[in-house]
């Protein structure tokens, strides 16, 4: 194989800010709206508070309004309910995101549970995983799955189907909805976990491998088939034998360079698309609240 297309999910990201830039820009204007993203971090993890100063950056440079809440890692389930209840009945808030993992303290299912589902910008309330499930396409998509197909069609020029997909992890942020979405391509799907018992075998099947089980450069260049496409989830922080760290994939980069035909890194692979696809999510719940036709991004 000669070296592969690195898709630049940074540059694609920048691109799609643009065209959300534009839209609220026209929402404003046509509509008298401007979609409002409300971000609630309880506790101090300092990843997730570099997080969602990015996200709260982005929101106002496209356009849109950014509300953000920080509260004690002591904060109680009652005391976040009734954040979340606060948010659901104010106007200005079309989209909420509570950044997960959540103190031991708290129930996310709850949380998760009590956030209104038309505002559910992450799609993690079991009526928009539902209406995933189920083909429609008038519900919320998680924001790193819905980055990653964004990526897939652009470098398959819109048309997946028939591809073998496998994705290796199964998680509800990632593994599931992005098995939905790849079957909504007409993909054929393996989704792949710990227990798997053939992972490379699984792997070697695959014309597309997702790969989001967050465990640092644990898929290998030779599992891959001759040519396939790898998109990269993981984002994983590790020692350098020098001292200092570096961010790492769920892939061996440099081995799956030798078998790929493209390639997510990491970083500036799909991270960047979540940040992105999350302010698109935002544009998409302020049209479907206000019976607006939800722009093509
Ligand atoms: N309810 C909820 N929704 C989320 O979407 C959510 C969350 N909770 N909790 C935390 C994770 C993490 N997350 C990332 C967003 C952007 C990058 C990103 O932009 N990464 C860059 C830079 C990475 C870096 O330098 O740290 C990259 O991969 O190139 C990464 C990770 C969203 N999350």
């Amino acid at each position: 194989m000669s070296e592969p297309k690195i898709i630049d999910g940074k540059a694609f990201a920048a691109g799609l800010r643009d065209r959300i830039a534009t839209e609220v820009a026209k929402l404003k204007e046509e509509n008298g709206i401007t979609p409002g993203l409300a971000v609630v971090l309880v506790g101090e993890d300092p990843a997730s508070q570099v997080y969602v100063r990015s996200k709260g950056k982005q929101t106002v440079e496209a356009g849109m309004q950014s509300f953000e809440y920080k509260m004690p890692e002591t904060t109680s389930q009652e005391e976040l309910l009734a954040k979340v209840e606060e948010l659901n009945n104010d106007p200005a808030v079309n989209g909420i995101l509570v950044q997960l993992p959540l103190p031991k303290q708290i129930d996310e299912q709850a949380v998760l549970a009590a956030i209104d589902p038309a505002k559910d910008v992450d799609g993690f309330h079991t009526t928009n995983v539902g209406l995933l499930g189920t083909g429609s396409d008038n519900g919320l998509v998680p924001c790193t799955p819905l980055g990653c197909i964004m990526l897939l069609r652009d470098h398959f020029d819109g048309n997946l189907s028939g591809k073998k997909a496998v994705v290796i992890g199964r998680s509800n942020i990632v593994g599931k909805p992005m098995f939905n979405l790849l079957l909504k391509e007409s993909c054929t799907v393996t989704v792949a976990h710990s227990r798997t018992q053939d992972l490379p075998g699984e792997v070697r099947q695959a014309d597309i491998v997702v790969a989001a089980v967050g465990r640092p450069e644990m898929v290998k260049g030779d599992w891959l088939k001759d040519g396939a496409v790898v998109i990269d989830v993981g984002i994983n922080r590790i020692d350098k034998p020098e001292g200092g760290t570096r961010l790492v994939g769920d892939v061996d980069f440099a081995s799956a360079c030798e078998r790929a035909s493209a390639i997510t890194p990491v970083p500036g692979g799909v991270g960047p698309m979540t940040i992105a696809v999350l302010l698109a999510n935002t544009v998409t719940a302020a049209c479907q609240q206000n019976g607006i036709a939800v722009p093509k991004l």
